[in-house]
């Protein structure tokens, strides 16, 4: 279970991006969370694996509160945590096979990471991997030649290889046409049914968050403004996240 109590963070010099957020992922649930633009969604998602260090706040993610890791500590629960793009971060250069072999670099010492020394067993598990997020034939293809659905996959293929329990995306489908949406959204839901992860999604559409996402959280202005389980949550509830009046925090 991930549990966020009272989360507050102030960029310098600008206005609060978040004021006193609390919530609570589970394991094999979507979690979607909504709002306008500069809501301060991409800041509470970086937040939870320190991405962006907040000002106060508990993160309890694993038994621990995430803020209070030092460095080596902290390294080791984000290879627990995967973090999926909008942008993707693939490494353009390399291989399908390479760019997801990358992810078990968070699990790796630095010498082993640096000399790219990949055991027979992370190979295969990466191929395994590759497969199913549905891109076997594209294994061995440069990751530049590959659509934006693709790119998608494989970045999720590489966290997978972290082996995590939480996946963090930021509006992984903001850049996809409909089809790649359905295919990326489907296999997230299916990290969440059948390897029981616990997946927090950055959305845009709220569409999509009613379709794939089992509890909805909405943000306005830095601030909780609906928190509930999808099936209870009417269009009224939704349209409401968006106008809020939620006060503006000054910080
Ligand atoms: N590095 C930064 N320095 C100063 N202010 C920032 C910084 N990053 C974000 N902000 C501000 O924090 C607020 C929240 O931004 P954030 O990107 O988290 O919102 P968001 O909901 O993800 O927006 P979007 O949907 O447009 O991506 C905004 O007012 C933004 O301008």
């Amino acid at each position: 279970m991930l549990e966020i109590n009272k989360l507050s963070k102030t960029y310098d010099g600008g206005k609060r991006s978040l004021t006193d957020v609390s919530l609570i992922a589970k394991e094999g649930e979507v979690t979607a969370i909504i709002g306008p633009s500069g809501a301060g969604k991409t800041t509470l998602l970086r937040s939870i694996n320190q991405l962006i260090v907040d000002d106060s706040g508990e993160i309890l993610f694993d038994g621990q509160d995430i803020r209070k890791l030092n460095h080596r500590q902290l390294k080791k629960a984000r290879s627990k945590i995967g973090m999926i793009f909008q942008n993707y971060n693939l490494i353009e250069s390399l291989t399908t096979i390479e760019n997801v072999l990358h992810g078990s670099l968070a699990r790796k010492s630095t010498l082993a990471g640096v000399l790219s020394l990949y055991s027979k067993d992370e190979k295969q598990e990466a191929l395994q991997l590759i497969d199913e997020v549905g891109l076997a034939d594209f294994a061995f293809k440069y990751c530049s030649d590959l659509s934006g659905g693709q790119k998608q996959r494989v970045g999720i293929a590489r966290s997978l290889m972290q082996h995590p329990k939480m996946m963090l995306c930021d509006e992984p489908i903001a850049s996809l046409d409909p089809r790649s949406t359905t295919m990326v959204m489907e296999i997230l839901r299916r990290l969440a049914d059948e390897k029981h992860m616990m997946i927090l999604i950055n959305l845009h559409q709220v569409d999509i968050a009613k379709e794939y996402a089992d509890h909805i959280i909405g943000l306005n202005n830095g601030r909780i403004v609906f928190d509930s389980a999808t099936a209870t949550a009417t269009d009224r509830d939704i349209e409401n996240i968006y106008v809020s009046d939620a006060p503006v925090a000054v910080g």
